[in-house]
């Protein structure tokens, strides 16, 4: 059992990861390909007696071998046999193979787009459900690449299997007609077929190594393209653009060079098929008529379907190597779905309405892999208070905060929203009360309104929202101005906005959203102390309507926080009011000296 397994897994394993997606819908598409090759071959058949008729004007169901049954099946219907009947035949076979033909490849078109639609869906749900903290220890070039490029190469992969499977099923058709009308025939071609797999198989083997590498650059490229995109301004500025692109120019030199070496296999496999099948093709002429004497009729059909068979043949071989150029990508996207899959985020059932009472912590802690990163923090924090997350650089506080949004779950002990455990309750719903601002604003490609209500209907109520928001985020005076107003474009990541206006566009999308916790982390530590005052004015006027958390390293930022909360090496050192935290601890007494505050 444990043989078959892993002879299944060897074998078929590229089949079975098809069929998990497809199902019954293979199946069909290769019973129609057995219904075209048989067809094929019937229709084929009939050219037998009409030569017959052309000969000596008498057919007969000698010349078919073991298919005799057709010629037999005409005169069963009472049919005479003449020339009428064997042409009325043929157009028949014929007709009908071309109606299965459309339907074999029509359906083959369904499949595809099925297949291509159902691939790029499932990664964009895995993507979306994949854990935060899976997701920045990722490669980001490898998640983009496998979703664009990489997803592209696995349908073609589908394409070229699909394809590979009805060659075969056509060429085992119609050995099997060529066997049924002349069996020494039949093994010939096996024989002919396996000489020229065996010669083959190196060169498939090797291009399958090198779809692997250009699997592997094409993650490297695309995440060096993303830090070009991003870090742009970065790298004009300090003149690294050049150099950064030259490490672009090497990556791409590298997958061109494989593509080369996939080239000169494929080459060589083209340019040898041809001369290979002459001498299979005079091979079996000879062996047919020296050495078994084999009958005119049975010659003649047996190389219809030795010529047809060979066409399969060759086709099968062009389109194995074809997947096997793209095979490094479906085994990339295998593993990357797997790997997806084990990351995948957990939601229990229970919705939460809102944030009314606290978030309450206990026992918590947190590690990346080895490192003890939060230890054993204790807090609660009531509802539509303001508290201040304070501590040296890497004291754990952008960790304590993405704990508490739930972006990450905790290794031990639990967070409790009114009184109910996180781990319990579906983190979406709680997610959607909270507003979340970071350093680095989010600004969408579209315009201004679509970016802060997220593309919501630009109905009458929600347009009020919108300036509502606007209003609060103190930014409303600013699109006033602008010419198109709402409707206005913003470049590719605000890139026309100044740091402060993307700055309270973001906090004007998480106002728009009617949330109960708002976190801000370091959210306005680059900007200049006028916009700095000015966003801390907004804030001020949301203080008591929800939880705020702030996480900044400007103490004069939080001096009206309720509760200034103060970190150590990740633990807890205190927590009071900004006046009171000055009394209790030494250190934080010490930093507000040095910032002179
Ligand atoms: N993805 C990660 N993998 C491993 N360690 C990490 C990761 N992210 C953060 N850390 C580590 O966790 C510790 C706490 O980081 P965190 O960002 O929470 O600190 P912080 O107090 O917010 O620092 P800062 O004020 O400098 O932003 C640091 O020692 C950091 O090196």
């Amino acid at each position: 059992m444990d043989l078959l397994k892993s002879f299944i897994k060897k074998h078929f394993c590229h089949f079975t990861y098809f069929y998990t997606h497809l199902r019954h819908r293979i199946w069909i598409a290769l019973g129609l390909s057995i219904l075209v090759g048989l067809l094929d071959g019937f229709g084929l058949a009939m050219f037998i007696p009409m030569l017959e008729m052309v000969g000596d004007g008498g057919a007969s169901a000698e010349g078919l071998g073991n298919l005799a049954f057709l010629i037999n099946g005409l005169t069963y219907l009472g049919l005479e046999l003449n020339l009428i009947t064997i042409l009325t035949t043929l157009v028949f076979f014929f007709t009908l193979k071309g109606i299965a033909k459309f339907a074999e490849s029509y359906y083959k078109v369904i499949v595809q787009q099925y297949f291509n639609s159902k691939l790029r869906i499932d990664n964009v749900d895995k993507l979306t459900h994949y854990q935060y903290k899976s997701f920045v220890t990722s490669d980001a070039g490898r998640i983009q690449n496998t979703l664009s490029g990489e997803t592209e190469r696995v349908a073609g992969a589908y394409r070229y299997y699909i394809q590979t499977l009805q060659s075969a099923i056509m060429l085992t058709v119609y050995v099997f007609l060529a066997f049924l009308a002349n069996p020494q025939f039949a093994l010939l071609v096996a024989i002919g077929g396996l000489i020229s797999n065996f010669l083959f198989k190196q060169l498939y083997r090797r291009t399958n190594s090198v779809s692997k590498n250009i699997t592997r650059d094409a993650h490297g490229y695309q995440g060096l393209l993303i830090q070009k995109v991003s870090f742009f301004k970065y790298l004009k500025a300090t003149s690294m653009n050049e150099k950064f692109a030259e490490k672009l120019k090497k990556s791409i030199l590298s997958i061109e060079a494989n593509n080369r070496k996939i080239g000169f296999y494929g080459s060589i496999l083209e340019a040898s098929r041809e001369p290979l099948t002459i001498i299979v093709v005079v091979g079996v002429i000879l062996v047919e008529t020296q050495v078994f004497n084999s009958g005119l009729g049975l010659i003649i059909l047996s190389l219809l379907f030795f010529f047809r068979s060979l066409t399969y043949l060759m086709h099968l071989q062009t389109v194995w190597n074809s997947f096997l150029n793209v095979s490094g990508s479906l085994e990339n996207m295998k593993v990357f779905q797997k790997e997806m899959a084990l990351s995948k985020e957990y939601y229990a059932s229970k919705k939460l309405k809102g944030v009314y009472e606290s978030i309450e912590l206990k026992n918590l802690k947190f590690e990346y892999g080895e490192k003890e990163i939060l230890k054993n923090i204790n807090l609660k924090l009531e509802a539509k208070k303001t508290y201040a997350f304070v501590g040296g650089s890497g004291s754990g506080k952008t960790t304590l905060v993405n704990l508490i949004v739930a972006l990450m779950p905790t290794n031990s002990g639990c967070i409790l929203i009114d009184g109910q455990d996180l781990k319990c309750l579906d983190i979406r719903s709680y997610q959607s009360k909270i507003g979340y601002i970071t350093q680095e604003p989010v600004i969408f490609n579209d315009t201004i309104f679509n970016n802060v209500t997220f593309w919501a209907l630009p109905s009458n109520e929600n347009i009020e929202r919108f300036w509502d928001a606007l209003e609060k985020a103190a930014i409303a005076d600013f699109v006033k101005e602008l010419s198109l107003q709402e409707k206005e474009l913003l470049g590719n990541n605000g890139i026309n906005l100044s740091g402060g206006q993307r700055q309270r566009l973001s906090i004007a999308r998480e106002l728009f959203k009617n949330i109960d916790v708002l976190v801000m982390d370091e959210a306005t530590s680059a900007l200049d102390v006028e916009t700095e005052i000015k966003i801390q004015e907004s804030v001020e006027k949301l203080k008591g309507k929800m939880t705020i958390l702030i996480v900044a390293h400007r103490l004069s930022t939080i001096k009206n926080a309720d509760q200034v909360i103060l970190l150590e090496n990740g633990e807890f050192e205190g927590m009071g009011t900004f006046k009171s935290l000055i009394n209790i601890s030494e250190k934080f007494k010490n930093s507000v000296a040095l910032q002179n505050i």
